[in-house]
């Protein structure tokens, strides 16, 4: 005001004065007060002097794994400090995860990580910054709903293993070989589509591209720009063919998607899907259908990959270890015949199956880190360490699981383990089951940002690798006994997108396959 006030009436010194003053409180600010570095200790190269971010980024790239587990075999009980792929990051001991769930949003964001992490804003993932309806409809209704919903997804997944698996017969040989990831990733994408745009439209073969070719595109924007300078992003960014092709992705879903929205009447019960749930809570600049389109393909991206992922690993895990099949099999059975059906309820039988499915995501963690968090407003741990603000947080999901101290045998296979423990103590079966989080299963996250659609997730991963036990016979190709090595880059971990599965129909129970 005072340099505004000079300029006007011509006292130019006056100005150069407090222009100086103020350049000077500035570079004092930024010196004195500078947030103190937090005095931790460092795995990995630092990403000092010329070059030095570009090779500890690489560095950790290649070698994540092996620097996550050094990290945590010296640190488990407190914190280290690494350079990803991303950002630096502090890894933190399972022991802060309980105090660290309850901050508020404005002080450890779970959106602010996620954005920097996934390059949101290059790529249009920062859709998510602008209001929390997704994952508000995800959380509320699509939870609430499941009952309702078993029906469809019972519909869509025999409707999509018997598009997707279709040359299967049955026969004694007669196997049909496919990419067990491409199957399951088409398979997983029907039917999470179902749950999110309802019929006619997941059935549309324009609508399961572009549901698809977002998920891709998003992915080839942050893959192809993570790993370089922030400048050199600016130059790289316009060469990319997949910025062209997430427009088109957005474009063609808005056209599918304008004239379904126009037509639904809020608060119609005929439609049971989340498109509808969106419609109906929609307020503000959520009620434009561009918008909505928009966060129905996040969360089709939020909700493919892990799910496929998810049945990948449970399905080499089968076909490496048969004699957990029959087991299986029987307890489906057993369900069915309680329950008459693929009803909720049935589905909620399947502890077997449930506890499966955790032990295999375990043991085949999605990734090296989860409670990825930005840290906004500094944090006083109850040790006394101090997070500074803009500091990244993360716990060592891979490591923890695998800690003896969590898990007797950790690295055993145990496909009852969780179920086991859930029968041994009822009173806390509560915490054994796949959709339970806790400082020692981090899988979906913890606290108020934990995975919003985790009970969705494990009723439709039930579902689906419950139809393939219940109706397919299923192997590795001749000769294979063990399951593919998973592929490690960066924090994330792979299944094998190669490996190939064979399919059998089942004989006694091929004639339920489309007749729900
Ligand atoms: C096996 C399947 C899945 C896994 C392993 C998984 C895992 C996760 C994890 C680790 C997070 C971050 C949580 C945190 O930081 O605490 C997350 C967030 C999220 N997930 Fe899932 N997820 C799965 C399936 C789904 C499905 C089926 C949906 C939707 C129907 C979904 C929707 C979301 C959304 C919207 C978020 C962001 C939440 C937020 O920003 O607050 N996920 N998920």
């Amino acid at each position: 005001m005072l340099a505004i006030f000079a300029m006007a009436y011509g006292l130019e010194r006056l100005f150069l004065y407090s222009f100086l003053f103020a350049l000077i409180v500035f570079i004092i600010g930024k010196i004195v007060l500078k947030p103190p570095r937090l005095r931790i200790p460092r795995i990995g190269r630092a990403p000092n002097g010329p070059f030095g971010l570009a090779k500890a980024r690489a560095d950790f790239l290649i070698h994540g794994r092996q620097l996550a587990e050094e990290g945590y075999s010296k640190y488990s009980q407190s914190m280290f400090v690494v350079q990803t792929a991303d950002m630096e990051r502090v890894i933190l001991s399972a022991k802060y995860a309980d105090e660290l769930r309850t901050y508020p949003t404005d002080v450890l964001s779970s959106v602010d990580a996620q954005c920097e992490r996934h390059l949101a804003s290059w790529n249009t993932l920062d859709v998510v910054r602008r209001s929390n309806l997704h994952v508000d409809v995800t959380r509320v209704q699509l939870s609430r709903h499941l009952g309702r919903m078993a029906r469809d997804l019972q519909d869509e997944v025999e409707h999509a293993l018997s598009s997707e698996l279709g040359p299967c017969t049955t026969g004694i040989e007669d196997y049909y070989y496919v990419a067990a990831h491409t199957i399951s990733l088409k398979v997983v994408s029907r039917t999470v589509n179902r749950a999110l745009v309802g019929l006619p439209l997941c059935r549309d073969d324009r609508w399961f591209e572009t549901s698809m070719g977002y998920m891709a595109d998003a992915f080839t924007i942050s893959g192809a720009l993570r790993p370089r300078p922030h400048v050199l992003r600016y130059f790289v960014y316009p060469f990319l063919g997949a910025r062209l092709r997430i427009r088109k992705h957005l474009a063609v879903a808005n056209r599918l998607l304008a004239p379904v929205i126009q037509q639904r009447v809020p608060k119609d019960t005929t439609h049971n899907d989340v498109l509808q749930w969106m419609i109906d809570d929609a307020r503000g600049r959520d009620r434009d259908p561009q918008e909505l389109a928009h966060k129905t393909l996040f969360l089709c991206l939020a909700s493919m990959s892990s799910s496929t992922m998810g049945i990948v690993h449970a399905l080499y895990d089968l076909c490496a270890m048969p004699e957990f099949i029959e087991p299986l099999r029987e307890e489906i059975r057993g369900a069915l015949s309680e329950e008459g059906g693929w009803t909720l309820a049935m589905i909620q039988r399947l502890k077997k199956l449930d506890s499966f499915l955790k032990e295999s995501q375990r043991i085949n963690h999605p990734g090296l880190f989860s409670f990825n968090r930005k840290v906004l407003k500094p944090i006083h741990l109850s040790d006394g360490t101090v997070l500074p603000a803009d500091t990244f947080i993360s716990m060592p999901t891979y490591s923890i699981a695998r800690d003896p101290s969590f898990y007797d045998s950790p690295n055993k296979f145990q496909p009852f383990r969780f179920y086991d423990l859930r029968q041994r103590n009822p009173e806390e079966a509560n915490r054994h089951q796949l959709t339970s989080t806790g400082p020692t299963s981090l899988a979906f996250g913890y606290g108020q940002a934990a995975c919003p659609g985790r009970a969705f997730a494990a009723v439709e991963m039930k579902m689906i690798l419950g139809h393939l036990v219940y109706l397919y016979d299923f192997k590795f190709p001749k000769g294979q006994t063990e399951r593919p090595e998973n592929i490690f880059m960066d924090e994330r971990i792979w299944p094998s997108r190669v490996q190939q599965v064979g399919f059998r129909l089942r004989a006694d129970t091929r004639n339920s396959l489309g007749k729900a």
